[in-house]
């Protein structure tokens, strides 16, 4: 039996639609494997009763059959599915890491975000990897034209998940299709200093750099409390915030001085608008870990 961590991520941060992704400390799935001569899957954990255990419809059932690698794969959900913290993506990333241990196929970690984003490509329509990269790599990451750029950083966030759902599927209907010049303009211009900001571990930048003019405007209107939630984590010392992945998550970027009123203030204007939530306080942090392995 072979075990891995695959860490929660937030996809986009505003200005990186479909491009940007961070890895979180907390929270993760934990995948195990054990080879068979068909694949089998048995998930618990949180959100376990909406996730389906059939290798055609779960994300790792996907990426199993991309490596042509069948196995026993029990998964321990620790990231809420639809709730924007790429739930599908860090089943699929841990899978990967696994299988690939497993049946020792030596692909590296670059060569592994393809396959696991197969398994993104089952629930959402497309094979976007701004969250399996991230949930591999660890860090920031950067997925152009199907090319990964990784950089280590480390900056103080809070995810904050109201108890309310939004499948990406639904999420990625209402992205527009057009964008103005001016937007694409100062979209260009925030996403350059975002991406600085992460090589310096900058809270200041990255927080800028995360205001988007053209998707991030369209997915809030699926929130309910999203502007009140803003407002509370900016006045509380929130250097910036934006949509995590497609909602109805919400990431805010600060200090640590200010984390836990950050945290505090999220959860008190959902809960002013009648949402309950739960906030995570942590920092962008690593990839996948195989950390335990027997005969
Ligand atoms: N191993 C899995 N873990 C979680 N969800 C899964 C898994 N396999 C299939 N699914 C399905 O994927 C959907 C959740 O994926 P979705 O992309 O909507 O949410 P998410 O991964 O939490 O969000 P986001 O990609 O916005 O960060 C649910 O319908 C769920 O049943
Ligand atoms: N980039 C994706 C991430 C969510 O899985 C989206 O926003 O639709």
């Amino acid at each position: 039996m072979l075990t891995v961590r695959a860490p929660a991520t937030s996809a986009n941060l505003g200005s990186g639609f479909d491009v940007f992704g961070v890895a979180l400390g907390t929270p993760a799935d934990v995948v195990r494997v054990e080879r068979a001569p068909e694949t089998e899957i048995s998930v618990t954990g949180v959100g376990s009763q909406y996730i389906p255990e059939d290798p055609a419809k779960n994300t790792v059932g996907a990426v199993a059959e991309a490596l042509d690698a069948p196995a026993r794969i029990c998964i321990d959900k620790g990231v809420r599915p639809s709730s924007g913290l790429g739930s599908s993506a860090a089943s699929a990333a841990g899978a990967a890491v696994a299988l690939n241990e497993l049946y020792d196929r030596g692909l590296s970690r670059e060569e592994l975000v393809p396959i696991a984003a197969e398994g993104e490509a089952l629930v959402s329509g497309e094979a976007h990897a701004d969250n399996v990269a991230p949930s591999l790599l660890g860090g920031f990451t950067i997925v152009a034209d199907g090319v990964v750029t990784q950089v280590d950083a480390s900056i103080p966030v809070v995810a904050c998940l109201p108890e309310t759902t939004v499948s990406t599927r639904d999420a990625r209907q209402v992205v527009p299709d057009r964008a103005s010049l001016s937007d694409v303009v100062d979209t260009v211009g925030n996403a350059a200093t975002l991406a600085v900001g992460m090589t310096r571990n900058d809270p200041e930048l990255v927080g800028r750099g995360m205001e988007d003019a053209i998707v991030t405007p369209e997915r809030t209107a699926l929130i309910d409390g999203y502007d009140r939630v803003r407002e509370a984590a900016l006045e509380a010392g929130a250097t910036g915030v934006t949509v995590s992945g497609a909602g109805p998550g919400i990431l805010a970027v600060c200090y640590p001085s200010s984390q836990r009123a950050v945290a505090g203030a999220m959860i008190d204007a959902f809960d002013a608008v009648g949402i309950e939530s739960r906030a995570y306080q942590t920092t962008v942090g690593e990839g996948a870990t195989c950390y335990h392995s027997q005969p």
